[in-house]
């Protein structure tokens, strides 16, 4: 058995890791890292887990849990990580970090970005970008993996194909994005209150949210060239679910066939990664509580625009589902392991 830590483990994001590795035929968590609930039964933070998880939450201390797990999730705040990874820690225990301190290359875009200083630029560059279906082989060799951010998951996937074969103009694509609230965390934020959310809608970030030199990076690799895009995130109110909804112009000529059968080179043999046909319009409800991301297009002929669409759930292929993917390909074990989770619906 794989033995799991989960710094963490209170939060949206860990919590989403302890349903999904609940239910892991080669995994168990030997560790619950809370900061305010230390020595509180995980199951009274979180009572789904009544009667399936029986431990108290512990502390945060990674350099204890480096002894005793294989791998640690730090599903906590930017900076956390960065600040308390040491090589040590690398020699015994591998690393899945959720948040975003080893997802950059360029620890100055990284510190101008978030506004904090790195606190390990050293271990930025071995830090494998943990996008599974474009970095599977480099993350299985991986000690360190940079697991990618829930808009940046969805924006990169639903345009990567077109961008690496070079379908679409990269100098015209714009992402427009919607996340539930759950993205921002269980921390109480007066933005994220009932009233404030609920029969609401607003963009935020605009032209300045974080996710946008993260995407322009991974996008800037598919292409083979620099990308600077717009992307623009809005709050909704649901609990789960991104969907992106990206245009971009289409190189001349290209038909509907070619951008289908693009998609279904990249995606045809993925588990998770559903191809709709073209005109159909992914929907988050279609991949809640699941690991899918679903893809769709359309071609507007009329403005030679492809529009491309994607959806997943946040705290799934968001966070928790593609952070437990990539534990399972840094140990070899099936990918889909413990996240054969069907979408529910209602
Ligand atoms: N929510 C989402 O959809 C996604 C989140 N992420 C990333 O995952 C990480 C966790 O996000 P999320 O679960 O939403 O956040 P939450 O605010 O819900 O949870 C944060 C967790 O970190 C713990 N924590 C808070 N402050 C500290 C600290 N200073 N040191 C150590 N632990 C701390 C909290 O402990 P306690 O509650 O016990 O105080 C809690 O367990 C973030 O980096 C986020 O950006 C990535 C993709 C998607
Ligand atoms: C709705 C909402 O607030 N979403 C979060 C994204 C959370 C996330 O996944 O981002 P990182 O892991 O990169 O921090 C936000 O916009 O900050």
């Amino acid at each position: 058995m794989i033995k799991v830590g989960i710094i963490g483990a209170t939060g949206y994001a860990g919590a989403e890791l302890v349903r999904i590795l609940s239910r892991h035929k080669e995994a168990e968590i030997v560790w619950y890292g809370s900061r305010s609930y230390i020595e509180k039964p995980y199951a009274s933070v979180y009572k789904n887990m009544f009667q399936i998880v029986d431990a108290s939450c512990m502390d945060d201390n990674m350099e204890e849990l480096a002894d005793k797990a294989d791998v640690i999730f730090t599903a906590t705040p930017q900076g956390f990580c960065a600040s308390l990874v040491s090589e040590e820690i690398l020699s015994k225990t591998k690393i899945v970090d959720l948040s975003a301190d080893f997802r950059i290359k360029d620890v100055s875009t990284y510190e101008e970005w978030y506004k904090i200083e790195h606190k390990s630029p050293q271990f930025i560059k071995e830090a494998v970008y943990g996008l599974c279906e474009i970095n599977r082989e480099a993350v299985k060799k991986a000690r360190l993996v940079a697991n990618p951010g829930c808009y940046t998951t969805c924006s990169i996937l639903t345009a990567y194909p077109l961008a690496k074969e070079g379908l679409i103009d990269m100098d015209t694509l714009i992402i427009d994005a919607k996340s539930g609230t759950s993205g921002a965390g269980r921390g109480a934020k007066t933005a994220n209150l009932f009233c404030e959310v609920n029969e609401n809608m607003k963009a935020y970030g605009v032209a300045t949210h974080r996710h946008t030199p993260e995407i322009e990076e991974q996008l800037g690799y598919a292409s083979g060239r620099k990308v600077v895009l717009n992307f623009t995130p809005h709050l909704v109110p649901m609990n789960r679910g991104i969907l992106v909804t990206e245009y971009a112009s289409l190189k001349k000529g290209v038909s509907a066939g070619e951008v289908a059968s693009v998609y279904e080179h990249y995606y045809g043999k993925e588990t998770f990664i559903r191809v709709l046909e073209e005109g159909a319009c992914p929907e988050t409800k279609w991949v809640e509580g699941s690991n899918y991301v679903d893809i769709g297009f359309q071609i507007d002929k009329r403005t030679g625009r492809i529009i491309m669409m994607g959806a997943i759930d946040n705290l799934v292929k968001g966070a928790a589902g593609q952070a437990v993917q990539n534990m399972n390909l840094l140990f070899g074990i099936e990918e889909k392991e413990g996240l054969d989770l069907v979408p529910m619906f209602p």
